[in-house]
Order: C-alpha cells, then sequence, then structure tokens
C-alpha cells in the first residue's frame, strides 16, 4: 500500500512540476512547482554536485504566490533571484536566500540545510513598517536610530499600553500608558486596529496612532509583537513585516538584564516569551524580513537598506527629499518583443521626461543623451536584471532595472550606472510577463 502511494507523488510530481535548475558553486537548486487539487507549493531540492546526492531543505519565510512561469537567476553565494510573471510587480520579484548570514545562522541553529524565502524590492514603497522582535532585541534601539536620522520620513506609531512606564518613557511619546479598562472600552469600540497581551499587559495600536502619522505624509513606523504582526497581516493595511533576531538567546538575556528595566520576574518572563517569539518568526507568510541584530550599526545598515534608505538620503539633504528617493511605478502599456511601452503611474506623466530626469538625477545624467522619453509615454527596451554580487544586502538595493532606449548600453555606461557593482549582470528573460516596472535610485 505504502509503496503504492509514493509512486504515484512521484508519478504526479514529474508532470505537474514545473522546475528551474541554478548552479551556485558545487550545488544545483532545484526549485520546481507541484500542484496539486487543494493548494500549489514550490518544492527545492539541492543537488551536490559532487557527492551526486540530494537534499531537501527546510525552507524559511514566505513562499512566492506561484504563477505560470518564473525565471531564477543566481544572484551571487548568498542568493538566488527568482522573478514570477504575470502576478503585480510588488509580488513578483523574490531572493532565495541560500547562504545568506539569516540561512547560515538558522543551519546552525536547526541542524538542516536551511534556504529561507524574502521578498525582492519592488513594491515597498511608503508602505507602514512593522517591526517585531523578542523583548530586548533592540527594536527600540533600532528605531530610535531611523527616527534621529530621518525624522521627516518616518513617524512612530504611539501604542496603548497597560504596563506602567519606565524611568525614561514619556506618556504620549513610547507609549499611550492607560487604564485597562479605557483600553478594552476602546477597542470593543473598533478604534484599534491590533491589539494583544503581551508579558501579561494588553498592549494595542490604534487607528488614530497610525492616522496620525500618515496624516503628516510619513511611513508609519509599528513596534508590535508578533500577534499584533498576525492581526496587522490579516487587516487591510498593507506593511511591511520586518523580524529583528537576537544573535544567540545568551546575549538576549544578557541584553535584556544590562538594560535593567524589569525585575527579575519580567526577565523570566520575557525571556519565556521570546523562545515562542523567535518560533514563530518563521510562520510561513508572516515576515518578510527577518534581520540579525548582532552589531547594531550593521544592523541599522542592513534595515536601511531594506528601506531604502542610503546615507546620503538623511533628513538634512532636501534636494534628496523633494527629489526622489521614492520610487516610482510605470505600467506597461504594450509590448511588443523586447520592446515595451511605459506610462507613468503618478502625475509625474504630465511632467514627462523633466520629470523622470529630475528623480533620478544620478542616473539620467549618464543616460539622458540615450533615454528618449514622450510626454506621458516612454518606450523603452525591455528592462534587464542586474544583479549585485557586492552588496551585503539581503534583500533591498540587490537589483536594479537597466533601463534602455534605442541603443544599448556599453559596458562604459553599465560602469558607470553601477559603480558600486561589478558589471555582472544576467539577463531576466521571462520578464516581459511583468505588469509594471518600478523604478528606483541606486545607492550612487
Ligand atoms: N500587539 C502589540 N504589541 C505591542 C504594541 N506595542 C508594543 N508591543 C510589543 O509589546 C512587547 C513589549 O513591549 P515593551 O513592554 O515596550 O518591552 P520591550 O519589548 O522589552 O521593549 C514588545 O514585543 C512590543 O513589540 C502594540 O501596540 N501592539
Ligand atoms: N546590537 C546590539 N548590541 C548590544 N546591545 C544592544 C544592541 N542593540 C540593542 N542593544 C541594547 O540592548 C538593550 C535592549 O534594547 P531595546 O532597544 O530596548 O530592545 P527592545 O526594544 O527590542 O526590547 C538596550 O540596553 C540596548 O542598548
Amino acid at each position: 500500500m505504502g509503496e503504492e502511494a509514493v509512486e504515484f507523488s512521484v508519478e504526479k510530481a514529474a508532470t505537474n512540476c514545473k522546475q528551474s535548475a541554478v548552479d551556485v558553486g558545487d550545488r544545483t537548486y532545484v526549485i520546481g512547482r507541484s500542484d496539486d487539487d487543494s493548494k500549489s507549493s514550490i518544492i527545492i531540492k539541492i543537488l551536490d554536485k559532487l557527492t551526486q546526492t540530494w537534499v531537501v531543505p527546510t525552507v524559511l519565510g514566505t513562499q512566492p504566490t506561484l504563477t505560470e512561469s518564473q525565471s531564477a537567476i543566481p544572484v551571487n553565494d548568498e542568493k538566488i533571484l527568482i522573478i514570477e510573471n504575470g502576478v503585480p510587480l510588488n509580488e513578483s520579484i523574490w531572493f532565495l536566500e541560500i547562504d545568506t548570514p539569516f540561512v547560515k545562522q538558522q543551519r546552525k541553529i536547526k541542524g538542516t540545510e536551511v534556504v529561507s524565502w524574502s521578498k525582492g524590492v519592488v513594491g515597498v514603497g511608503q508602505k507602514p513598517v512593522v517591526i517585531s522582535g523578542p523583548s530586548g532585541v533592540g527594536k527600540g534601539t533600532l528605531i530610535a536610530k531611523l527616527m534621529k536620522d530621518y525624522p521627516s520620513k518616518f513617524g512612530f506609531s504611539v501604542s496603548h499600553t497597560t504596563r506602567s512606564p519606565r524611568e525614561k518613557e514619556i506618556d504620549g511619546v513610547h507609549y499611550h500608558f492607560t487604564e485597562r479598562s479605557k483600553i478594552e472600552k476602546d477597542i470593543s469600540e473598533g478604534k484599534f486596529l491590533e491589539f494583544a497581551h503581551v508579558h501579561g499587559n494588553v498592549y494595542g495600536t490604534s487607528i488614530e496612532a497610525v492616522e496620525s502619522v500618515t496624516d503628516e505624509g510619513k511611513r508609519c513606523i509599528l513596534d508590535i509583537d508578533v500577534q499584533g504582526a498576525r492581526s496587522v497581516r490579516a487587516s487591510s493595511l498593507e506593511a511591511i513585516f520586518i523580524f529583528v533576531c537576537p544573535p544567540s538567546f545568551k546575549e538576549l538575556e544578557k541584553r535584556l538584564r544590562a538594560r535593567g528595566t524589569e525585575t527579575e520576574e519580567q526577565i523570566q518572563k520575557r525571556l519565556r516569551n521570546a523562545r515562542a517569539e523567535l518560533d514563530q518568526s518563521n510562520s510561513p507568510g508572516l515576515f518578510d524580513h527577518l534581520l540579525v541584530n548582532d552589531d547594531l550599526e550593521t544592523c541599522y545598515e542592513n534595515l536601511k537598506k531594506l528601506l531604502s534608505l542610503d546615507d546620503d538620503q538623511e533628513d538634512s539633504d532636501d534636494l534628496f527629499i523633494n527629489d526622489g528617493k521614492q520610487t516610482t511605478s510605470y505600467s506597461i502599456v504594450s509590448k511588443h518583443d523586447s520592446e515595451i511601452l511605459l506610462q507613468p503611474e503618478t502625475d509625474e506623466a504630465n511632467n514627462g521626461a523633466a520629470s523622470f530626469y529630475s528623480e533620478h538625477k544620478g542616473f539620467a545624467c549618464h543616460c539622458a543623451s540615450e533615454v528618449r522619453w514622450a510626454s506621458t509615454t516612454s518606450k523603452v527596451r525591455l528592462p534587464e536584471m542586474i544583479p549585485s554580487s557586492t552588496s551585503q544586502s539581503l534583500h533591498m538595493d540587490a537589483i536594479c532595472f537597466k533601463i534602455t532606449s534605442y541603443q544599448e548600453y556599453t559596458p562604459h555606461h553599465l560602469q558607470v550606472q553601477n559603480k558600486h557593482r561589478p558589471q555582472a549582470f544576467a539577463k531576466a528573460e521571462n520578464a516581459v510577463g511583468l505588469e509594471a516596472i518600478t523604478i528606483w535610485r541606486k545607492g550612487d
């Protein structure tokens, strides 16, 4: 009986799987799609070419939405770029992390082969940022740095809590410190986007807390626990979800004690909860990105990369703020062979080339003579994906679109355009299936 069942599934896999095989070093990663009537999933297998043995790794992170076709391109030794066709752009670009610091860490912890999905660069726009992680991991520290460096870009969603204020905490700034009966009443009246019981207290994000940030035109940052992240995921608020992990449990405990804000009993409770939170960080579909906060500066740099922030974009530099570190989206109006007609989705359409150039100053000054923009639509060649093989970033800023016009770029142009990146690039043959293209500033 058992044997028959196995045979059936193998046969089914052989007929229904659409697979891509990507060589990275001595390994071949086979990324396949398997359909059965109830659900679709992506199957990943690794062939060690030296020993000719197959391994099925533990797969972490959120799996991409499956489409009929996808391209897989090795970016470097750490990750593979996957482009899903026929879905909105912000769903189309993914990385399969195969040897990033996070994957290495998880491999050690789990004692098995590990790969992890993470969402690609596009579509982050100005979505709110949800940051979760165990108590003492450094969420508050990272957020405080971000708020200090970019005060006009980010706003903190001030939660309500029933816990008592710590010595340096200010009511209305760090939290709205509130009676339990008041929070419960407000929750029952639908004033909260989410709430949760954490470490014996109630914490919640009021709708007003988020709106007061977005009303100021700022990007909202939410420091909420894993349960809260789950609720926001299920809500209509489209956000980016980041989980901050400690380098080790011991280090987490050390930080929590060194902070000196909790009693021993509270520390013990937080450590117990931390284990559960760390386990849940791998829940499918919950977090888009996992950041390890080992060295603070490195982690902060990685966070900035995730949020497409370059050093030269700090708030002191007004030019950059007005000048568009934000992405610009273009809809594909028509496609013909490798040529596509793009239409800006925003008011920039009215300004045509001028607006594009001023938005992408560093980019435009090198290619102004090549790219010809009509007033509302622009004819460009199919963009090629240029993966970075130097960037340490796990996610953001690792790839960019190369927009060419009627002439091809010469290597010289490519170098200028990607002066922080080597020339190695791969073609995304199937990128023509993308529905829209987002162009963003590169860190030059
Ligand atoms: N669900 C939810 N969790 C929150 C909210 N505000 C804070 N938290 C979480 O509650 C937990 C405890 O926060 P806090 O008491 O400030 O302690 P800390 O994490 O040690 O800094 C953390 O995991 C926070 O992310 C909220 O509005 N909603
Ligand atoms: N990367 C790091 N290395 C060492 N200590 C850190 C690091 N990040 C944060 N800390 C310290 O750890 C303690 C907990 O950080 P905090 O930001 O309060 O964590 P959380 O908000 O996640 O509870 C603080 O004393 C903070 O200064």
